[in-house]
């Protein structure tokens, strides 16, 4: 059975890596543990031992001195270097699968660097493409005793779920400094929540006279986050002293449940999508380079040669949008990527590739296009 994946997502000090610390520490005491995964490129110290740290292999400072950028840049550079790597990073944890029951990763506390970066959506989407993939949304228990504070945090969850669609926990730490009960109390009872906001002087002054608009525009809303709350586990835990962890760990089989019965035929619909439209930009762009290599007499043996070329699309899968990056960068294809085609037009693709080629080389401006042809020289 495939590893359940929980990534780790909060505000920056909600205790993220508290948090995973605790919960390997549980998983171990379980004799199930867990592969460790950090990705926050700027954290000093991890209190864990991770089985892949994203410190390895890419060097914060000298990403912000190489680029020239400020500590968020570059921790979006770092996960951008990182993600290059994930086919790899996701290899690894398939081959170790049976053996696995978890996989727990740690992000950085800047959660846009993550959630709203290429890197970050590249990252989610290999891991949740592979396992059952269930965020975990780390909250602030104490500082979010405020109405106003809560509803802001909890507008943030909604968007991360709404921006990974995958099955979310949300999960109060810090539960040995404030119980999460009210918490609890305002995603359950609307009218709970009403008579915290009228009560709360954040929002209403001393004397409790402001009816602003902030006031009816968080009417408005918390009614719109009662849709967002039903979909939703909820637990409260101290990673401090590891209360509510088995209750954590029995979310996140309830919620790999959800994904395997509904999230994966969303996303597997998704996925087919987005392959048919990448198809069809493939399609397009390589009638565009035939005619770049004046080869528009060839039409129909072009289409022999994309499909043939598609399927050897699973061994490199991924790799196939960025092959003309790669030419570009001087990266060498694999042989036998070419020896897929078909022999029999394989000769006669590669006579007219060559012939195309020589008519044009000297005039041609498409590096890409001179890339390929002396590839398929070789
Ligand atoms: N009382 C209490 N404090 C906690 C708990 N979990 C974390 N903390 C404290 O909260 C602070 C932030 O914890 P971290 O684990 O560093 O939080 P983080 O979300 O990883 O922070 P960033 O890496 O900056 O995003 C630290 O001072 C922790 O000691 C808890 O369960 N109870």
């Amino acid at each position: 059975m495939a590893p359940s994946t929980v990534i780790c997502i909060g505000m920056a000090g909600s205790g993220k890596t508290t948090f995973m610390q605790r919960l390997n520490s549980h998983l171990h005491a379980k004799q199930t543990p867990p592969y460790v995964i950090n990705l926050d490129p700027a954290v000093l110290k991890v209190p864990f031992g991770s089985n892949i740290d994203i410190r390895d292999s890419v060097k914060y400072k000298k990403v912000m001195e190489d680029y020239n950028l400020g500590p968020n840049g570059a921790i979006v550079t770092s996960l951008n270097l990182f993600s290059t790597k994930i086919d790899q990073v996701i290899k690894l944890i398939e081959n170790k699968s049976d053996k696995l029951n978890n996989v727990i990763i740690d992000t950085p506390g800047q959660i846009e660097c993550f959630i709203w970066s290429a890197s970050g959506a590249i990252i989610t989407e290999a891991f949740a493409s592979t396992f059952p993939t269930v965020i975990a949304y780390i909250v602030d228990t104490p500082r979010n005793s405020s109405p106003t504070t809560f509803m802001s945090n909890m507008l943030y969850a909604c968007s991360i779920l709404y921006k990974t669609k995958l099955p979310m926990i949300v999960v109060f730490n810090k539960t040995d400094v404030k119980k999460a009960d009210f918490a609890k109390e305002w995603m359950q009872d609307f009218e709970a929540f009403q008579m915290a906001m009228m009560e709360d002087k954040e929002l209403n002054g001393e004397d409790g006279s402001s009816s602003g608009y902030m006031s009816s525009l968080i009417n408005s809303m918390s009614l719109m986050l009662e849709e967002f709350y039903s979909q939703l586990d909820v637990v409260g835990v101290s990673a401090y002293t590891g209360q509510g962890f088995d209750d954590f760990l029995a979310a996140v089989d309830n919620k790999v449940e959800e994904y395997n019965e509904f999230y994966k035929a969303e996303r597997e619909k998704l996925i087919k999508e987005k392959q048919e439209k990448e198809k069809k930009q493939k399609n397009k762009s390589l009638s565009k380079l035939m005619s770049d290599l004046d080869l528009e007499k060839g039409k129909t043996k072009d289409s022999e040669v994309l499909s043939d070329y598609e399927e050897s699309e699973n061994e490199y899968e991924g790799e196939v949008e960025r092959d003309e990056d790669d030419v570009e960068r001087g990266y060498t294809f694999p042989e036998d990527r070419f020896k897929e085609v078909d022999s029999g037009t394989d000769a006669d693709l590669q006579a007219r590739y060559q012939e195309a080629f020589e008519k044009t080389a000297k005039t041609s401006s498409s590096k890409t296009a001179e890339a390929i042809a002396a590839q398929i020289r070789r």
